[in-house]
């Protein structure tokens, strides 16, 4: 029996601390595929919010609000229940109890998202669920999004802003899908980036005590190393 207690009092002071990471930049840059990495290798929960704000921007569309009325949007937003589940291996995101990880992804929800993820009344709801899914991780979590730094968890334990050249995100993109136009697909992601930059709420932003990686040169796995490392550096100074 002492045995155990000892143990278990041993194991209390080894593990590493829960840690709040917050991953924001651009799109393109490698924020879904370093986080889910650094969370699987640390042990920690991941969350997705782009895929929380293209769930409620799905939802608008499949219930006729008119996504280019914000006072529609606005109206709208309390209305769908978002789920995000947080396992790195497996993240899940359901509308009203529906899968909605494939149908988020589609063309016309992303050209639609920035319009409705600018509206104020949006933004405080998602960031709300944002704020109860960190600290409901016990463990630590990996969040990441345009955001987290800034106006959602301002008190991460450490902050990341990615960046890479349009060209890099744009062929990295156009690796995705078959047949893809390089030059259409980095229009689209400069006129993205400049929707959620100039928004006036919560704009995407580097927070002043976030650390910025050029992921342009590197490869993924240095990318996921390089955080990887900073965390490591940031527990041991805590
Ligand atoms: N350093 C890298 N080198 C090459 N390809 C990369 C690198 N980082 C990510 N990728 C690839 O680029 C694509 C986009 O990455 P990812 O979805 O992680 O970006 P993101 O920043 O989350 O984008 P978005 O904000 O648009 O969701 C993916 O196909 C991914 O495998
Ligand atoms: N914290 C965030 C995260 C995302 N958005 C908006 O969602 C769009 C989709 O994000 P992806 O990461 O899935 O590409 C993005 O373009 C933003 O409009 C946000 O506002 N804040």
């Amino acid at each position: 029996m002492s045995t155990t207690v000892e143990t278990v009092s041993a194991a209390a002071r080894t593990a590493p601390a829960a840690v709040i990471v917050a991953i924001d930049g651009p799109s393109g840059t490698g924020k879904s595929s370093t986080s889910k990495a650094v969370a699987a290798q640390l042990g920690l929960s991941y969350l997705d919010t782009g895929a929380q704000y293209r769930a409620i921007t799905w939802w608008m569309l499949n219930n006729g609000v008119d996504v280019s009325d914000p006072s529609e949007i606005a109206t709208a937003a309390a209305k769908p229940v978002i789920v995000s589940g947080t396992d790195p291996a497996g993240p899940t995101i359901t509308v009203d109890g529906e899968d909605a990880s494939g149908p988020i992804r589609t063309q016309e929800v992303t050209s639609k998202v920035s319009a409705v993820s600018a509206v104020p009344e949006v933004r405080t709801r998602i960031t709300a669920l944002q704020r109860s899914i960190a600290a409901a991780a016990g463990g630590g979590i990996v969040v990441e999004g345009r955001d987290i730094g800034t106006t959602v968890l301002p008190d991460a334990d450490i902050k990341i802003f990615l960046t890479a050249s349009p060209e890099a995100r744009a062929a990295r993109r156009s690796g995705e899908v078959k047949g893809s136009d390089l030059t259409a697909t980095r229009e689209a992601l400069i006129k993205r980036d400049a929707a959620d930059s100039g928004r006036t709420t919560s704009p995407l932003a580097k927070a002043a005590d976030a650390v910025e990686v050029d992921t342009t040169e590197l490869t993924l796995s240095q990318v996921i190393e390089c955080v990887v490392t900073l965390v490591g550096e940031k527990r041991v100074a805590t």
